[in-house]
């Protein structure tokens, strides 16, 4: 929790008034146990009608007050909370925004989701809880205590006995109870995970008639919650009858012997009913304190979890070179033996992959699944690191390139489109900012998205739903083509991104992009033998190995991998 405190250093001024002023409501609340002993005292014993009124009005007023700095505490407290929240949540996003997929792998983005909500919800209402009522709860119950003392050492000896017995009980239910907050917190993740997953692949459970095994998991979590929420229910249920039958014992013991000193007129009546006021009010106290414990300790949890994210770091540190070192007569892409291995995997996704590819170069890739083409191409933009040997773009080691730099070159097209919340103009300029009109529909003519644009009557304005879901598969890959073609880029990758186009949209996608791309390095990685046999070179990969490179002619004399793929995929007269 301390390494979060940083966060609420804007809001220092908040963070002090709002403690103060609670502690002045707490004053206020500690004085008006002794005007009811005046208006007992002097008011009613001697029927002194306007003394009551006078002393009514001064309650009044000191209500008045009471409530007024309670309101300002509650608001600078939640000032400062929720300042504290909105930074944390933005360090927490950029942070998040700089790991690489590494880490992204290694965290899961469900938990990531959960750690950007959830948590941070809970550490911003811990610090809320901590402002206003820290300081006050301690505050009441010695000034409770001294109040009692001042009043009669005697029977404020009773105190003495009580507060620490209700301590000993509230302690003892918070020991029980806060391991159990641990696993209900635990068990909550698990339910929103589970909530989470099952939201964004309905489609598919329902496509695979999965409902009743994932309603089935889906209660199995629900119903360990609901047990870890049970149990600490029941045992938190002890805590107002242990406490109540404790102060009320305590009341009994003040009234017995307050009553007896008020015979021997050592104390008055209404000094006996102030004792019994501050008994109520230590009570009270100790009951906020508890449930302030309580979430003070699912805060602790909760920020222990975020900084777990804060500690995780981007395993892709920035290089500093640009454009001013550019090679102009290198390779536009080069691999120099590369291998690649995923983090905790012993084998390697990549092995010894060497190749290169020049400026207006278009390169295909292609391979059985899981042999390594996504994973090739991953390293050019640097989404991973190779693990051994060099990855070149413009003759230089991708991670010596300002990771800005080095995107800005590449237009990548990944094998899952996916488009975002807003319009199509507005997914289109997320390739290049303030791209114009007439830039966003050259890219969409080429990419062969022209017409899903002027078939809609709000044209670049078309509204596209949360990841695109209001699109066809095959208008989603061609938007998301459009997209990274909108910001001219060096180097165009398109992974497996035309496998949801029919074959002539797919052959006329090809034979555009061959004619509007000049200058370009286009790598087009795909399973179909079709969309790559015209690329000037093919690289074949076989289990994160290179089978061949070549072109289509000299790959189906020199490579049985690829006759395989062609034969298995094209008739005799389209191998060619
Ligand atoms: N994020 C990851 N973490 C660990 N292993 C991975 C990850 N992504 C892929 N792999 C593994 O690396 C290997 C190569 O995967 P890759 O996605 O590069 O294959 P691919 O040829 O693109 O497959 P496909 O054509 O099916 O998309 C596979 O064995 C896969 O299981």
């Amino acid at each position: 929790m301390k390494r979060l405190l940083p966060f609420l250093s804007g809001y220092k001024k908040e963070s002090v008034i709002g403690p103060l002023f609670k502690l002045l409501e707490a004053t206020f609340e500690l004085i008006v146990p002794l005007i009811m002993a005046q208006i007992i005292d002097v008011g009613i014993k001697e029927q002194n009608i306007p003394y009551i009124w006078k002393m009514g009005a001064v309650l009044v007023v000191f209500g008045v007050l009471g409530l007024s700095c309670s309101l300002l505490a509650q608001y600078f407290a939640a000032k400062a909370a929720v300042g504290f929240g909105t930074g944390l949540r933005h360090a927490l996003f950029h942070h998040i925004g700089q790991l690489s997929y590494v880490e992204i792998d290694k965290a899961g983005s469900s938990t990531l989701v959960v750690r950007m909500t959830s948590d941070i919800n809970q550490v911003q209402s811990g610090v809320n809880l901590v402002l206003r009522l820290f300081l006050r709860s301690p505050f009441i119950v010695v000034g409770a205590m001294i109040m009692a003392f001042t009043i009669d050492v005697k029977v404020a000896v009773i105190f003495l006995i009580t507060v620490p017995l209700l301590s000993l009980v509230i302690y003892g239910i918070m020991m029980l109870t806060i391991p159990l907050y641990k696993k209900v917190q635990k068990s909550l993740d698990d339910v929103l995970l589970s909530t989470r997953e099952n939201l964004a692949g309905i489609r598919v459970i329902r496509a695979f008639c999965t409902q009743d095994q994932e309603k089935e998991e889906f209660e199995e979590k629900s119903s360990l919650l609901m047990r870890f929420q049970q149990r600490v229910g029941k045992i938190s249920a002890l805590l107002n009858p242990l406490t109540y039958v404790l102060v009320n014992v305590g009341i009994i013991a003040v009234v017995w012997y307050g009553g007896s000193a008020v015979d021997t007129g050592r104390i008055t009546q209404g000094e006996v009913i102030a004792l019994v006021n501050y008994m109520s009010q230590i009570l009270l106290a100790l009951v906020a304190l508890a449930n302030l414990i309580v979430s003070f300790t699912k805060a602790v949890a909760s920020a222990g979890r975020i900084n777990e994210v804060f500690d995780l770091e981007s395993g892709i540190r920035d290089g500093s070179e640009d454009d001013t070192c550019r090679d102009s007569n290198a390779p536009r892409v080069e691999a120099k033996d590369v291998t690649f291995y995923y983090q905790g995997s012993k084998e390697p996704a990549l092995s010894h992959i060497t190749f290169t590819a020049y400026a207006g170069e278009t390169i295909g890739i292609i391979g059985g699944t899981g042999c390594g083409k996504s994973s090739l191409v991953n390293l050019i933009p640097r989404f991973y690191d190779a693990s051994k040997g060099e990855m070149l773009v413009n003759g230089v080691n991708v991670k010596s390139w300002k990771l800005n730099e080095l995107r800005e070159k590449v237009g990548i097209v990944p094998q899952k489109a996916v488009l975002f919340h807003g319009t199509i103009r507005e997914n289109m300029q997320m390739g290049k900012e303030n791209a114009s009109d007439e830039e966003i529909r050259e890219a969409l003519k080429t990419a062969q998205a022209l017409e899903i644009v002027e078939t809609k009557p709000e044209g670049l304005d078309t509204p596209v739903s949360e990841g695109g879901k209001n699109l066809s598969g095959g208008q989603k890959q061609r938007l998301t083509i459009a997209r990274a073609l909108v910001r001219k880029p060096q180097i165009l990758i398109l992974d497996d991104s035309a496998s949801a186009l029919d074959f002539a949209t797919d052959s006329r996608l090809r034979k555009a992009l061959s004619e509007d791309t000049t200058g370009m390095t286009v790598f087009i990685v795909s399973q179909r033998a079709a969309s790559i046999m015209y690329a000037d070179r093919i690289l074949v990969l076989d289990d994160g190995e290179i089978a061949g490179c070549g072109t289509h002619s000299e790959l189906l004399e020199t490579c049985s991998v690829y006759q395989e793929i062609c034969y298995s995929q094209l008739s005799r007269e389209e191998v060619g």
